[in-house]
């Protein structure tokens, strides 16, 4: 990196606590500063690169406000990390100063304040509440869920570009949308929130359900028993538990000196080597006019029914394989075979890159119980790597089985490694180390980074498989993953996620222009279907 102004200004301590930051908060666990990788998706927002995640998910049952209500102030004492929201920088117009020359030519390596909302309703939660901020998105969703009663892929289309504000004094950094009574979609901003979090959301409501007895855990004071209240912090706060530390005091991020030269090559192979898609238009901020974000991703959602699932679940499993190297596999020969990604003539596009978000609470070490997942079951807590392959590795036909599964295999082995040798966390690790948090401005350096780019390979991201108790009175019974990739630099985007009970659901979306014509999404969508089936053994 060569030298900048952002070098020679010198680091700004913000000593003095915002006024919405009392010493009494941070002494109860009940505010605190950001770690590194929080401030990494609240820089996103601030900046205006990421638009949302979503979580659709299905109830056996109806659930009603109150049922809501109850749950969530239930879920929210236990992990309070739900019921934060942001604190700005104390400047009289703090969207335009994260935005100025310069806030992003001082580099600020102590990060922005959480801490617990003074008070939260249901209507704070419920998109549906809440037509005024949303009056320009919200009919179009219920009248496309209206027509079809069920999820689409138009609706996960238009619902990709739902924005939860963030730095709201009054709100937390995600909502819900009621869909029906049993249908609603977890929205978030990805700020203290994960794909895996909005599942466990909805898995904790349903628990909650189930096993709610008459009288609460929680007894509120008569006066604020108005069918709104979720909590009020001041008549509440002793319910609340400590907020955890981030989770990057728990796991180390950063690389080791030794891991660097290695990643230096694999930028190199990203950069010069790689498949890019010219077609399409370069990453820009997602603060655009509605009609203009709508249209920057198109989606599909493909469907597998339990059986299938379980079918392919067993397949993969005697070759003892499992399914994110195998869908990878079918993906990749699906691009490959469409004849209409790749330009095999190109002598410099040798590789595609592929980035694998993972869940990083699997690094935390428990020391005697599973307390610590427990806690950190909410949270932007996440690795992944970021490889390229050879593309050339993807020729193969549907009828050559055991090369296929020397491919997912080969992919396997990688997966396994990386949980060891530090590949998971480095992407993320980077932005972490002291020189750079000291010296950089990070908002700036990422920003620069992902803005005006051409895009390139794959997200691919599998929340899991997440079974669940259909003899409990209440559990979910349907859960589909989607976002789009805003700026980040890919062109394909692979979002999965499954249950017991409605099987398997895979949302894809390429970005405008990488293909001349929608049919051609739609012709790739069919070859990877093709592909699971034919390799799934269905
Ligand atoms: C907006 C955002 O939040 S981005 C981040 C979202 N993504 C995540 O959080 C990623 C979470 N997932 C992980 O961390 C995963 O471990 C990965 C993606 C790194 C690797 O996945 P895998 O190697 O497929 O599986 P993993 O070892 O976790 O799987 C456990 C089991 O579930 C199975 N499985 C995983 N995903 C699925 C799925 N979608 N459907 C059915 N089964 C699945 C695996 O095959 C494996 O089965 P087995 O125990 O019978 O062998």
């Amino acid at each position: 990196m060569t030298a900048t102004a952002v070098e020679i200004v010198p680091v700004l301590l913000e000593e003095s606590l915002p006024v919405e930051v009392s010493t009494k908060l941070i002494e109860r666990g009940h505010a605190r500063r950001m770690g590194h990788l929080e401030n990494y998706f609240a820089l996103l927002q601030r900046q205006e690169l990421y638009t949302n995640f979503q979580i659709y998910g299905e109830f056996n049952e109806p659930v009603s406000d109150s049922q809501l209500r109850e749950s969530l102030r239930e879920i929210l004492f236990k992990h309070p990390i739900l019921a934060h929201t942001i604190i700005p920088k104390d400047q009289p117009d703090f969207r335009k100063w994260y935005q100025s020359e310069k806030y992003l030519n001082t580099p600020y390596p102590l990060h922005d304040f959480i801490r617990i909302l003074p008070e939260l309703k249901l209507s704070d939660i419920l998109i549906n509440k809440q037509q005024e901020e949303y009056s320009d998105i919200l009919p179009g969703i219920l009248n496309e869920f209206e027509s079809e009663k069920k999820i689409t892929s138009s609706l996960l289309s238009r619902a990709s570009c739902l924005r939860v504000p963030i730095y709201d004094p009054k709100r937390p950094n995600w909502r819900l949308l009621r869909l029906s009574p049993r249908q609603f979609i977890y929205v978030s901003n990805h700020c203290c929130s994960d794909a895996i979090s909005g599942v466990n959301l909805f898995q904790d409501i349903a628990e909650h359900l189930s096993s709610s007895s008459t009288s609460s855990s929680f007894p509120r004071e008569d006066d604020k028993n108005d069918n709104n209240t979720i909590f009020n912090y001041n008549s509440d706060w002793k319910f609340f538990n400590k907020l955890y530390d981030p989770i990057t005091d728990k796991i180390e991020y950063r690389p080791k000196v030794k891991a660097l030269p290695k990643f230096a090559c694999s930028i190199f192979v990203k950069s010069y080597l790689s498949y890019f898609n010219w077609n399409g238009l370069p990453t820009m901020r997602v603060d655009q006019p509605l009609p203009l974000l709508h249209k920057q991703f198109q989606f599909q959602l493909l469907e597998f029914t339990n059986e299938e699932l379980n079918t392919i679940r067993d397949k993969i499993k005697t070759m003892g394989c499992t399914f994110t190297p195998f869908l990878q596999a079918c993906w990749f020969i699906a691009m490959y075979k469409c004849g209409k990604v790749f330009n095999l003539k190109s002598w410099k596009e040798w590789a595609i890159d592929i980035a694998v978000p993972s869940s990083s609470r699997r690094f935390l070490i428990e020391e005697d119980d599973n307390s610590l997942k427990e806690m950190y079951k909410y949270g932007s807590n996440v690795g992944g790597f970021h490889y390229s392959y050879l593309i050339s590795s993807f020729n193969i036909d549907r009828s050559e089985n055991d090369k296929f599964f020397e491919l997912v295999q080969y992919y396997q082995d990688g997966y396994s490694k990386s949980y060891e040798n530090g590949d998971h966390l480095i992407g993320l690790g980077i932005m972490m180390m002291d020189g750079i948090v000291q010296r950089k401005n990070i908002d700036k350096m990422i920003k620069d980074d992902y803005l005006n780019q051409t895009r390139a390979g794959v997200l691919f991201s599998n929340a899991g498989f997440f079974p669940q108790d259909e003899s409990k009175k209440y559990h979910v019974t349907d859960l589909v993953f989607n976002q789009a990739q805003g700026s980040m630099k890919f062109s394909f985007g692979l979002n999965i996620a499954s249950t017991n009970v409605n099987g398997l659901k895979i949302s894809v979306n390429v970005a405008e222009g990488t293909f001349d014509e929608t049919a051609d999404f739609a012709h790739l969508c069919n070859e990877f279907k093709a592909n699971i089936v034919s390799f799934g053994g269905l």
